[in-house]
């Protein structure tokens, strides 16, 4: 049957994320019916093969072109720093590939915008991978907001605190660094996920070290009918908290730590619990299982000829990245 037919997959980038996605895609269920892991590619044949090995995966290139170049290949997941995801997004839609591209897609809306515009002419996916947006309790929370359970909602929290100021890829401005668009990008998409729509009013501040990329931050985002957000983000220290929280009048939605790859969601009734199992390479980041989730949904949108996701598609990339150039603006954040 055609919608059974195999996604091969070539993935790029043979780092922390990428054995991450692989380990967590090879948990679904119908992984083998589904799902090849056909290629990996590294900036070094070595490391590639190395990657390839522990995945069974038959091909191992070292260049990414080489991805783009493969015609057995049909998706490619972007699993790289910052500062190449516009590049190899290009690079793969040109050669016909759909793309998951690790999040941000890009520092400024502008540059996402034309990666968007090319999918599009191309006829092609591109989901950037905010991976929250996947996980099955984020419908279950969006179903809760729209049920009207909660009465009129007018607060929402976030607050997501990881001491990785140290991680190089992080604390470099020529590598993108920064925690705006490391993990600030998770409490915007939380906040535009309840009111799915663009504030009126943005206040930002941040502090950025001797390099210039931002190192925390704190930022109210206001909406029509006085309705607030407030989100709360650090490289610096640990919150050992890091929830959030939707307020109405009638009852509120509490996400348990960690917010952005939940466990556990209590909604106004009841508690969702959201297990998932370990995969075959021990993960690098907490819950990265919930990795499956972003590889099931873009089989399910390819196979049915759906190349916008509407759990986060064109409109929410392009809501998220418009409050980013707001708040970095005001910060002076620049690439
Ligand atoms: N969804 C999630 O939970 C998470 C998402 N991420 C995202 O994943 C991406 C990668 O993060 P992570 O895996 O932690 O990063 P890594 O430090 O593991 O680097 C990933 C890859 O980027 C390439 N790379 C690393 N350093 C450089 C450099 N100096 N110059 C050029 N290329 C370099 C390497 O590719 P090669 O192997 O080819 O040498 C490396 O394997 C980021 O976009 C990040 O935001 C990260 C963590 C969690
Ligand atoms: O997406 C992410 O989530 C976990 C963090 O540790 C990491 O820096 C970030 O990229």
């Amino acid at each position: 049957m055609a919608e059974e037919k195999v996604l091969n997959w070539g993935i790029c980038g043979a780092g922390k994320i990428s054995n991450d996605f692989c380990s967590a895609m090879m948990t679904l269920s119908r992984y083998e019916r589904e799902h090849k892991i056909t290629a990996i590619a590294a900036r070094s044949q070595e490391k590639a093969q190395k990657f390839a090995d522990i995945f069974e995966a038959p091909k191992a290139y070292g260049s990414y072109k080489d991805v783009a170049n493969d015609p057995d290949i049909e998706i490619v997941y972007i699993g790289v720093i910052h500062t190449e995801h516009v590049r190899l997004s290009m690079m793969m839609l040109e050669a016909g590939k759909h793309v998951v591209c690790e999040k941000p897609l890009a520092p400024t809306w502008q540059e996402c915008k034309k990666v968007l515009d090319y999918a599009k002419e191309k006829k092609l996916l591109f989901l950037e991978a905010v991976w929250s947006r996947f996980f099955p309790v984020y419908d279950a929370i969006k179903d809760e907001v729209n049920s009207g359970n909660l009465g009129d909602i007018s607060m929402v929290t976030t607050q997501f605190c990881i001491p990785i100021m140290s991680v190089e890829r992080l604390c470099r401005k020529d590598l993108m660094g920064g925690v705006l668009l490391d993990i600030g990008i998770y409490c915007i998409q939380f906040a535009c996920h309840v009111y799915g729509e663009m504030p009126e009013k943005i206040i930002a501040t941040g502090s950025l070290n001797e390099e210039g990329v931002d190192e925390d931050g704190c930022v109210i985002l206001l909406y029509s009918g006085n309705r607030k957000a407030s989100l709360v983000y650090s490289g610096k220290t640990a919150s050992g908290n890091n929830t959030a929280t939707i307020m109405g009048s009638k009852g509120q939605i509490f996400i348990d730590d960690c917010f952005w790859c939940p466990k556990s969601v209590k909604l106004t009734d009841t508690t969702l619990e959201n297990k998932i199992p370990e995969g075959p390479s021990p993960y690098n980041f907490y819950n990265s299982g919930g990795l499956r989730y972003e590889a099931d949904h873009a089989f399910k949108l390819i196979r049915s000829g759906q190349l916008d996701s509407p759990k986060y598609g064109y409109k929410d990339v392009e809501m998220i990245h418009k409050i980013i150039d707001e708040i970095s603006k005001q910060i002076g954040l620049k690439y």
